[in-house]
Parts: C-alpha cells; sequence; structure tokens
C-alpha cells in the first residue's frame, strides 16, 4: 500500500472527525478516535453512528473489525502513543459573533503534558487566524509540532469528500511535521497546498466565505429575475458556462444555512473587525441572507394574504438534502417565522423525527400537507419530486406550493390544479403559474 501507517489519535468524533478517523483507518493507519460523549463512544463502539453519512457507518464497521479503528473517552490514553494528533473539535459562534475557542483550549491543555516526544498536533477544526502559534505556545513543548489542516468535507459526502478532496491544505512552519501530515494522505493522491499556519486557517474562512457571498449574490439575482420577468435557471446556467464562475453553488434557496457557513462568516467578519479591517461585501451577504429568509415567509403571505391561522405544510427541516443536521436550518428558520406570523406549521423531513417547539413534525409528507392552504417546500430531497400532486391537491385546502429551492416539476404540480410558485423563476403572463392561488374558501368553492 502507498501509505506508512502512523498512529493517530482524533479528538471529536463528530461529522469531521469521525468521518476523519475512519477514513484515515480505511488508508491503513491506526487511529483512536475521543470524545467527551461517553454514550456517543460506547455507541460508536458497537459501530452505531447518529449522523446520516452514506459509507460511513460501513467504514467504521470495517475499522472496528480489521482493528484500525477504537474508541474511547479517554484523551490521555488514546494520545499516549500517538504519532498524529487531530483536532476535530467544534468551534461554534459565541455570543459575540466570534468563534468560541473554549473546547480546543481545554483539550489543548489536558492533553499537552501527554503528548509523546516527537507528535504532531494537527488542527483540522476551523479557527481563528492565528490559532496555531497559540496552541503552540499553550503546549509550550519545544519537542512538538503544530500543523493547521483544515477540512473541506460537505455534510451528506462527508467520507466521499474525504477521500476525493480538491485539495489538501497543510499549513506549518516545521516542514517535517508538515510533510508528516501531507504523507497521510499520499494514498488519496490530492494536490497539497503547503502553506504557513496563518494561510492555512485563512484558507479556510476565505474559501467558505466566498461561498457565502456567492449565493447571496445568487439569491439577489433570482430576486430581480422575479421583479423583470426573467427565470435564474436560465440566467445561472449561462453564467455557469463561463469557469471563471463555475456551475456549482448557484442554486437561489431559501437562504444558506448549516452549522458552518453562518457561524464561519460571523467570525471572519469579527476578525476583520478586531483588526480594524472593513468587510462590507461579507456583512451585506450576511445581511442580504437574513432577509432571504424573510422574503420567503413575506413571499408566502402575499400569496394567501394573510398567515394568521394559515395552515403550512412545510417540506423538510435538515439545512439541506442529505444531512439530519438542524443547525442554522433555513427551513427551521421558516418555520419559526410563519409561527411568529399566526401560521400553524406541520413539518416532514424524512431524516428528521424529532419534537419540536411550536411545529408539528409528521412521518410522511401527505400527513403533512393535509389540510394546508400552501405547502412551503424548504429542502431539495429528491423523495419530494416523487410526490403524487393529484393526492396532495385532494388533501389540500388550499393550491399554494411555494417551492423555495426550484426543485419541483411545475408541470406536474400545475396538472393536479396547484398553484406552483418558486424563487427567480419566469413566470410568463397567461402561463397557469400567473394565476392566484386559492385561499381555504375559494379552495371550498373549487371542490365542491
Ligand atoms: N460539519 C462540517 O461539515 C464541517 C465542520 N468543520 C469544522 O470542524 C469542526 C468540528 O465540526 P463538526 O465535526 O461538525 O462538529 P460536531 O459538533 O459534529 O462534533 C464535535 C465533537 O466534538 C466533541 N467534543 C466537544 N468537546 C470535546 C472535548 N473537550 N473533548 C473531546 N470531544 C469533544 C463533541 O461531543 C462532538 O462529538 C468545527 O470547527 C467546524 O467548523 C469543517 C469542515 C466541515
Ligand atoms: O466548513 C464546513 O462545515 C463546510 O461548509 C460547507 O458545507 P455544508 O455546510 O455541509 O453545506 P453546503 O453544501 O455548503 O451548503 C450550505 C448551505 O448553502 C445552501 N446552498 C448550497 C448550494 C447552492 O447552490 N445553493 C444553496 O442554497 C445549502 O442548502 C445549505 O443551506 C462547505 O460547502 C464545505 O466545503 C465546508 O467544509
Amino acid at each position: 500500500m502507498d501509505v506508512s501507517p502512523q498512529r493517530t489519535a482524533v479528538i471529536g468524533a463528530g461529522y469531521v472527525g469521525l468521518t476523519t478517523g475512519a477514513c484515515l483507518a480505511s488508508l491503513g493507519h491506526h487511529v483512536v478516535c475521543v470524545d467527551v460523549d461517553e454514550a456517543k463512544i460506547a455507541r460508536l463502539r458497537q459501530g452505531r453512528v447518529d449522523i446520516l453519512e452514506p459509507d460511513l457507518p460501513e467504514l467504521v464497521a470495517a475499522g472496528l473489525t480489521d482493528g484500525h479503528l477504537d474508541f474511547t473517552g479517554d484523551v490521555t490514553t488514546a494520545v499516549r502513543a500517538a504519532e498524529v494528533v487531530f483536532l476535530c473539535l467544534p468551534t461554534p459562534m459565541a455570543a459575540d459573533g466570534r468563534a468560541d475557542l473554549s473546547a480546543v483550549e481545554s483539550v489543548v491543555a489536558e492533553l499537552g503534558p501527554s503528548l509523546p516526544t516527537g507528535c504532531v498536533v494537527v488542527n483540522k477544526s476551523t479557527v481563528p487566524v492565528g490559532t496555531a502559534a497559540w496552541v503552540r505556545r499553550m503546549l509550550d513543548r519545544d519537542d512538538l509540532a503544530v500543523v493547521s489542516n483544515p477540512e473541506f468535507l460537505r455534510e451528506g459526502s462527508a467520507v466521499q469528500d474525504f477521500l476525493n478532496p480538491d485539495r489538501i491544505v497543510v499549513g506549518s512552519d516545521d516542514e517535517d511535521a508538515a510533510r508528516r501530515v501531507a504523507d497521510l494522505y499520499r494514498p488519496l493522491r490530492a494536490p497539497v497546498v503547503r502553506t504557513d499556519a496563518a494561510s492555512a486557517e485563512m484558507i479556510k474562512y476565505a474559501a467558505n466565505c466566498f461561498l457565502a457571498v456567492k449565493l447571496s449574490y445568487v439569491n439577489a439575482i433570482a430576486e430581480l429575475c422575479e421583479v423583470f420577468g426573467a427565470d435564474v435557471d436560465a440566467v445561472t446556467t449561462g453564467m455557469g458556462h463561463d469557469p471563471r464562475i463555475g456551475r456549482a453553488f448557484l442554486r437561489p434557496g431559501p437562504g444558506w444555512g448549516g452549522p458552518c457557513l453562518p457561524k464561519d462568516s460571523s467570525a471572519l467578519l469579527r476578525m476583520a473587525d478586531t483588526a480594524g479591517v472593513r468587510f462590507d461585501l461579507l456583512q451585506a451577504a450576511v445581511d442580504d441572507n437574513t432577509r432571504q429568509g424573510e422574503r420567503v415567509v413575506r413571499r408566502l403571505a402575499e400569496e394567501l394574504g394573510s398567515l394568521h391561522r394559515a395552515r403550512i405544510g412545510l417540506l423538510g427541516l435538515a439545512f439541506k438534502a442529505g444531512t439530519n443536521d438542524l443547525r442554522g436550518s433555513p427551513a427551521l428558520r421558516s418555520a419559526e417565522l410563519l409561527v411568529a406570523a399566526g401560521a400553524e406549521v406541520t413539518a416532514y423531513d424524512p431524516a428528521v423525527s424529532l419534537d419540536l417547539h411550536h411545529i408539528a413534525v409528521v412521518d410522511d409528507a401527505y400527513q403533512a400537507v393535509k389540510e394546508a392552504d400552501a405547502v412551503l417546500l424548504a429542502t431539495e430531497w429528491p423523495e419530494f419530486r416523487a410526490l403524487d400532486w393529484t393526492a396532495i391537491a385532494e388533501l389540500m385546502n388550499g393550491t399554494l406550493v411555494f417551492d423555495a429551492r426550484n426543485h419541483l416539476d411545475p408541470a406536474a404540480i400545475d396538472e393536479a390544479g396547484l398553484t406552483w410558485r418558486g424563487i427567480g423563476r419566469m413566470v410568463t403572463a397567461g402561463s397557469p403559474d400567473r394565476r392566484t392561488p386559492s385561499t381555504k374558501g375559494e379552495r371550498s368553492e373549487r371542490t365542491a
């Protein structure tokens, strides 16, 4: 095999840590994953993976079986024999908008004295520029090296992204440590971007915030398309052919969300602010994103006349399709805004079955739309495209289907006698989309 196996410890067994651990084990390394969540560790020891990630349960099971992967709740045991220690700890948004580094700080303080001589501490969490230098000072040991190795995987395709990265970023002023970290990934044959630690830390924020700006831009273009009678699908196709722009990440929606883009844009803004640097572009992207969420709800209110006591069937709760993660979910935000405006929301998500405050969560899409005045599609699950819209039309009180992801087939919805609305999509005069969606009363008359 094209790899020299290394003994690694991964601290934090969440999306990034568990994926890193299971994938490194699959490449032939010996990995011990650590987490403070003892119950999670107990489940992982039995091969039970809580998060929805294709291929991850299989890789975890394979690692447990072939002995390359182990789990423990004890940091000291995990790092005792480690050559490389990955920090995959949460860095959530603190109350003041910065990245909260308390988990990193407490782990570094705890593990420092236990690290074997020559060990490399690799930070994979998304952390403010200067964190590697700070960790180095905290460790205060000349025999240890610190490397910044940010992660770019996406939820829902974490394993595939990890094993097929566009690039591996390795930032350190320690040449030997950087080479050892890059070598861990050698079987992946990915381009390695070798930098100093500060640049590696900045690359991660610069990349995520660029994606955020791109989405706010496309959402604004979509709004203009609505106003001027253009079709955002055609517009983004036309833009995307230009390789300088690219086709990816041009889908308009209910606003960008998730556990990272919002917190990382906030953290970069705080970094800029602290340094006295204006970053109006990023601030505008964040503000526009807040408005985008509100705009979806406002459009529903306009179409229905009022949201007061309106029944909304919400399709999707996760922050995007392919994950059961609700952190920073635009769907949840829409639901909250709808409830605040007096609407009653019944939601269905194929990957989420939780009791949510103020929102009824049901077991299938047809239950969610029953007696609804409008349907709001907020997460682009493929199964929603296969719904029987004729059956849904029978179940609903109203006729409006607001497709905040431009995910559904407008023709199928129209054929069922329902009214499709999307984001930034062209509505030609006289087309069925021009019809005013019926209110409850009108709907009763129509079906009477
Ligand atoms: N979720 C994602 O798609 C990506 C996340 N990131 C970054 O990676 C970092 C981790 O993110 P996620 O994996 O999503 O977080 P997560 O919340 O899924 O996992 C973090 C894990 O760390 C554990 N933990 C917390 N404190 C601990 C401690 N003191 N000792 C040991 N374990 C501890 C938690 O119990 C949890 O299992 C963040 O900085 C995030 O910004 C980077 C790329 C992708
Ligand atoms: O640092 C992180 O945590 C990760 O953040 C994002 O990954 P992720 O949060 O999994 O989700 P994305 O696929 O980027 O989607 C983010 C949000 O943008 C929305 N989106 C995405 C693409 C698009 O065309 N339109 C759109 O509205 C999604 O629905 C979602 O709400 C980045 O894509 C990853 O590269 C990065 O590693």
